[in-house]
């Protein structure tokens, strides 16, 4: 479970963020959506614990990033728009060497199960990872996420320059670990895709979390309409 109170973040005079109140729960997907500079990189970092709240507290289950850093970081698995692996090795390897980090130790059949539940074609497995579509390296990254037993996954523009496809895909995959109680907070410019994938969406403008929706009770025109409106 993800938990923002009253959490803020300025760079001197101008408030990244802007005291956020928010929970999402077990098998939630929750989309923010908001302009470039809104604050949804800002929300994410501080979960991640890359920086440090001015006010209020970002929770990992129940415990504080600020306070807990580690401990928290057990908890999560994070996705950014490119994900970063080692090129030179292959997917199966980057999979090995991630979840060896955090402290589990598969067999190669299990890798390569983790591998295929996230969509990676077969002959993939064994390719270096320099050689794989963003999509491809994206499927890599869930099946660490996977293979952490991450209970909470924070994404950053994942579908941007993804085909419609694979952005199909992947919001598919996403589908799936949520039944399996993964709490998802995922940043993106796709208004389509947040509907389509999300339980609940937020709109973000100038920090503030501005309206949070009901995906499944919001058309895709009356959310275009009321971003358009907010931002
Ligand atoms: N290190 C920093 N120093 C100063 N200002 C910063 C820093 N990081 C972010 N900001 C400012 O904080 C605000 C929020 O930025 P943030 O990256 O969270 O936006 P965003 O919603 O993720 O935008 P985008 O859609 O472009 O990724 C912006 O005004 C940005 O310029």
């Amino acid at each position: 479970m993800l938990e923002a109170k009253n959490l803020s973040k300025s760079y001197g005079s101008h408030k990244a963020l802007n005291n956020l109140n928010l929970t999402i729960g077990p098998g939630e997907i929750f989309a923010l959506l908001g302009q470039n500079g809104a604050g949804k990189t800002t929300t994410i970092n501080l979960f991640l614990g890359f920086i440090e709240p001015t006010s209020g507290i970002a929770l990992i289950n129940g415990i504080s990033v600020a306070e807990n850093p580690q401990e928290t970081k057990k908890h999560l698995a994070y996705i950014p728009e490119t994900v970063m692996l080692y090129p030179n090795l292959t997917g199966l390897e980057n999979l090995e060497y991630f979840s060896s980090l955090a402290g589990f130790d598969y067999s190669k059949q299990d890798l390569s199960e983790l591998l295929a539940t996230a969509g990676l074609q077969n002959q993939a497995f064994k390719q270096r990872l320099g050689g794989y579509s963003k999509g491809m390296r994206q499927k890599v990254g869930i099946a660490i996420a996977v293979a952490k037993k991450a209970k909470v996954l924070l994404l950053d523009e994942p579908t941007s320059g993804l085909d419609p496809k694979a952005s199909n895909e992947f919001s598919e995959i996403l589908k799936n670990l949520t039944l399996h109680g993964t709490a998802i907070l995922m940043a993106t410019h796709d208004i389509f895709r947040a509907r389509e994938v999300a339980s609940r969406i937020g709109i973000m403008n100038q920090g503030h979390l501005q309206s949070v929706l009901d995906a499944g009770s919001i058309s895709a025109n009356e959310l275009e309409d009321l971003y358009l409106k907010t931002v």
